[in-house]
């Protein structure tokens, strides 16, 4: 595509993989950010009902005319297609919450019958090491920040850019970004996460997705858990 950066011709590229792989008549998980929007305007003709994982990504399936729906509405979810901050190759885990959105998506994420991760190699590591997203109930930001440096992490509230002022998620919490250094047990610090108080969810997913896309030079690599 003419004018289209190399990091976003990767995306763009596993994006529309992914979206290839949904059925006429299939409940799709909406996902958040750039890659996953590929993924959503690729659906614009699909026979589908999409359920959006955020704010964003109900507003690019209105532009594309997928129909929405909601997982009360629905009996199950086929297959949900989103992107990732980081990705270990080796287990599949993932750090999710760039865009804040990581609570809806591990919700619907990990409500489909297949999880389709869609990245660019830049997302790809052997150990994950980004600050995890962790969103939090406004009033229990002092304790959780102390119980995340009890857990080893160094917390840091996400300010918001144009605003005097945090990030308030579509969920009107808090999100505090939490660096642990290198993480070689993430689903052992995904339980610790969990257990706290006021933690409302955090952006590691592990044992969730089944697939990662990463769009590469000319091409899609494919790797299956
Ligand atoms: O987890 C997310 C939002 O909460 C996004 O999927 C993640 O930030 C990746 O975004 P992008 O595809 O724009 O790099």
């Amino acid at each position: 595509m003419k004018g289209e950066g190399g990091s976003e011709g990767a995306k763009r590229r596993a994006g529309q993989r992914a979206a290839r792989e949904v059925e006429s008549g299939w409940v799709v998980g909406l996902g958040t950010g750039s890659t996953a929007a590929h993924a959503i305007r690729a659906l614009e003709d699909a026979d589908v009902r999409g359920i959006p994982t955020s704010y964003q990504s109900r507003g690019l399936a209105i532009e594309a005319g997928v129909p929405l729906t909601s997982l009360d509405e629905v009996e199950g979810v086929d297959l949900s297609i989103d992107g990732a901050d980081q990705f270990a190759r080796g287990s599949g885990a993932l750090i999710k919450g760039g865009g804040g959105a990581h609570a809806r998506e591990k919700i619907i994420d990990g409500a489909a019958d297949r999880f389709l991760v869609v990245a660019d190699p830049t997302k790809a590591t052997d150990v994950l090491d980004r600050p995890v997203p962790v969103e939090c109930l406004p009033d229990a930001r002092p304790v959780v920040e102390n119980r995340l440096r009890e857990c080893g992490g160094e917390p840091d509230l996400r300010e918001a850019a144009g605003k005097d002022g945090p990030v308030i998620t579509d969920n009107g919490n808090l999100l505090i970004d939490c660096a642990f250094g290198a993480i070689e047990d993430p689903g052992g610090l995904a339980t610790r996460l969990s257990a706290i108080p006021g933690v409302v969810e955090h952006g590691l997913f592990v044992d969730l997705a089944d697939t990662v896309y990463v769009g590469i030079e000319e091409g899609v690599e494919r790797i299956d858990y």
